[in-house]
């Protein structure tokens, strides 16, 4: 479950140990001294934690062109893990590899906990990302408030969803292969749309709270041809947010968003409860908090213990950095210490910024509630 490097450590899913070799500062992409290069000459006076969001932009952008390449490729080599509702495919495998070893080099005083498991994750070879070499971010622009600019590298836990969406991005290249062109005769909607739903995400935890994050979505803008894809959408909460504008959701709707590919009843009555006037089914967790940010939806409702901490860490991050607030169906606040439980056992309440949460909470039936046990 746990490898050690000589200081920090990586914890996986599976129990598989493994090492990867701390090099020494001067080898690692984001010590060197010609690092940065492009982000921003001010990396070494900057907090720690705007280093780490920054790069973790850079490291999450990289992700994003592997799994397009991979789904481009065509070969997903898709594995069931816990269930036929739970897939790995070699894009999760392969974002995994390039994050969690970049990372590593980069932070290696760090706990880094990924979603997938560590016996995929043995071969490192080149996959180490160097993210000076993203000029897209400007790490002097991410503010740190002044409580979290002493934190340390070694206190910071960092959860890793290499891929988020996994359900959609498989559907979608089903369709892609059965030559639907447009909409899809059997999902009713298009490929490119499914894909939009998947996100890479890396949440950076302190003191058991999520205090940053990078959500990068690698499909966005896909309706149109010839633009770059992809966006990435950072924050630190009690700095700043970045990557997108933050919109209020319309006033006088409840437009709700869950799951499109996890529902049970007691997931149904929760989104019932709340008087919904819409409901977005669309997948990932990264996609649905990111409604809330662009004011699409006003609450993501999940009563299931199926999201894990790696779902949430990096989205609780920014949407609190925006002024919304993420707690588990109960309103407790989600622990994420490297040694906490991974999954999310008590669901995921999310509202938007200037939205009533308590008022959310109220109206969870109580039956929904016990249902779901810590
Ligand atoms: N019943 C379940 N079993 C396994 N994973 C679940 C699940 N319910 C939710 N999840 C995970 O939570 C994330 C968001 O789910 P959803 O899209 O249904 O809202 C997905 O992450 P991954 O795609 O990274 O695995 C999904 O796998
Ligand atoms: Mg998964
Ligand atoms: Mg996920
Ligand atoms: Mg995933």
């Amino acid at each position: 479950m746990e490898r050690n490097t000589s200081q920090g450590k990586h914890v996986g899913v599976q129990q598989i140990n493994f090492l990867i070799p701390v090099q020494e500062d001067s080898e690692r992409p984001c010590t060197s001294p010609r690092f940065p290069r492009n982000m921003s000459v001010a990396a070494h006076t900057t907090p720690l934690l705007s280093r780490v969001v920054g790069y973790s932009v850079a490291i999450a952008n990289n992700a994003g062109r592997i799994i397009r390449d991979i789904m481009k490729r065509g070969e997903l080599g898709i594995v069931e893990k816990e269930s036929a509702r739970d897939l790995q495919t070699e894009a999760d495998r392969a974002a995994q590899r390039s994050i969690i070893t970049s990372l590593q080099k980069c932070f290696p005083k760090s706990t880094i906990i990924g979603e997938e498991g560590e016996d995929e994750v043995k071969d490192l070879s080149g996959q180490v990302f160097d993210p000076s070499s993203d000029s897209s971010s400007s790490i002097s622009s991410i503010a740190c408030p002044p409580q979290l600019t002493t934190v340390a590298e070694e206190e910071l836990v960092i959860w890793v969803d290499p891929l988020d969406g996994t359900a959609e991005y498989t559907q979608a290249h089903e369709c892609r292969i059965s030559g639907h062109l447009g909409v899809c005769k059997t999902l009713g909607l298009s490929c490119e749309s499914l894909l939009d739903h998947v996100t890479v995400l890396i949440g950076i935890a302190s003191g058991g709270k999520a205090v940053g994050g990078v959500i990068h979505q690698p499909y966005y803008n896909y309706q149109n041809p010839g633009a770059e894809l992809g966006r990435t959408i950072w924050g630190i909460v009690g700095g700043s947010v970045g990557g997108m504008p933050i919109v209020a959701p319309p006033e006088g709707k409840v437009i709700v968003t869950t799951t499109r590919s996890h529902s049970s009843s007691t997931v149904n009555d929760a989104v019932a409860a709340v008087s919904p006037t819409e409901v977005l089914r669309v997948g990932g967790a990264g996609h649905k908090v990111m409604l809330l940010l662009e004011g699409k939806a006003h609450v993501y409702v999940f009563a299931s213990p199926g999201c894990k901490k790696w779902d949430t860490c990096a989205p609780q991050a920014i949407l609190e950095a925006a002024g919304g607030i993420l707690t588990d169906i109960k309103g407790d606040p989600i622990p994420y210490h490297a040694t906490v439980a991974h999954r999310n056992s008590t669901g995921v309440l999310a509202s938007a910024a200037g939205q009533d949460h308590q008022a959310f909470l109220a109206k969870i039936p109580q039956h929904v509630k016990d249902n779901l046990k810590a």
